[in-house]
């Protein structure tokens, strides 16, 4: 209660100077985050390219982190928290989705400009963007060969994803801890439980949701870049040395968790 007996006063504390320790700019780094953008070339949109390349290496950093915390909830029967983590790594897909529309500003011709001193880099060297692969069940070990030029660091890591565990892997534990059979033979029988006695199984119903919504994201960013691609590039093969978007197309149809696809047709 407040001094005047009535109205509740919320507790509060004022912030002042507390000893002028962190600072807009020292606390996020600025100087050092600002100091990362250096075009090869002179061409007015390089310092674009870089940016949105930069951008997405920070989304793909938060996705791994809450991917993995989601992960951890699953094996721990925390659905609650798993669901919570998915709603944020959602956010951040549509968000990815979206943002490939301020590179597409870009015109082919301002592209070109520098495309060429890119080569032979290209996105298939995003070790992050492996990594959230290898974590959401797409184990391709042929990528690892394609980080020729990857350090020691970033080998590393991929070896331990391509060792660890899976969502999906997380989210047959969370069945089994609820009584679901989970081997090959009665994993689909499990998940036709779930969908059909929602009473018992509502949040494993809409967990098995939440896993279908961050695979069909990924897959609609997948289809964002290649329609980007061919604006930007047609039907040139890619720096990376891929047939461009042919490659890309294939690629489209990727599912993380096939199974939840499946389950459709069997409702
Ligand atoms: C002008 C814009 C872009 C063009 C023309 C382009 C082109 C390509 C091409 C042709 C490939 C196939 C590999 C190769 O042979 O090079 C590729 C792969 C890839 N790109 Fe891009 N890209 C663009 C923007 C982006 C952006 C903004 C990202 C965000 C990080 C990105 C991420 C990736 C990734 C992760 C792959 C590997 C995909 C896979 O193997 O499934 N690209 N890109
Ligand atoms: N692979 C693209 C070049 C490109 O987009 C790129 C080049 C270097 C680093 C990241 C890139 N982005 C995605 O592939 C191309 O063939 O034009």
């Amino acid at each position: 209660m407040g001094i005047d007996g009535d109205a509740p006063v919320p507790p509060h504390r004022r912030f002042g100077e507390e000893g002028g320790r962190l600072s807009y700019g020292g606390y996020l780094r600025l100087p050092e985050l600002l100091a990362q953008q250096r075009p090869e070339s002179q061409a007015p949109d390089e310092l674009l390219f870089i940016t949105i390349h930069q951008v997405y290496e920070l989304w793909f950093k938060l996705l791994l982190h809450e991917l993995e915390s989601a992960r951890q909830a699953m094996f721990d029967g925390e659905l609650w928290q798993a669901r919570h983590l998915f709603k944020r790594v959602h956010a951040v897909e549509r968000v990815m989705v979206e943002q490939v529309e301020v590179l597409e500003t870009m015109t082919p011709q301002d592209f070109l400009a520098f495309r060429a001193d890119l080569a032979p880099a290209s996105g298939f060297q995003s070790v992050q963007f492996r990594e959230l692969e290898f974590l959401s069940g797409l184990k391709d070990e042929r990528y690892l060969s394609s980080f020729r030029n990857a350090s020691d660091a970033e080998l590393t890591r991929l070896g331990r994803r391509l060792a660890e565990p899976t969502l999906w892997d997380a989210y047959l534990t969370a069945l089994s801890r609820r009584g679901l059979p989970v081997s090959d033979a009665e994993i689909m029988a499990s998940l036709l439980a779930v969908a059909r006695d929602r009473r018992s199984y509502d949040d494993l119903w809409q967990l098995a949701e939440d896993l279908l919504t961050h695979d069909e994201t990924a897959a609609l960013w997948r289809m964002r870049h290649v329609q980007m691609v061919e604006r930007q590039i047609g039907t040139k093969s890619g720096t990376g040395g891929s047939t461009g978007a042919p490659y890309l197309r294939g690629r489209t149809q990727l599912h993380y968790f096939p199974l939840l696809w499946e389950l459709r047709a069997w409702l």
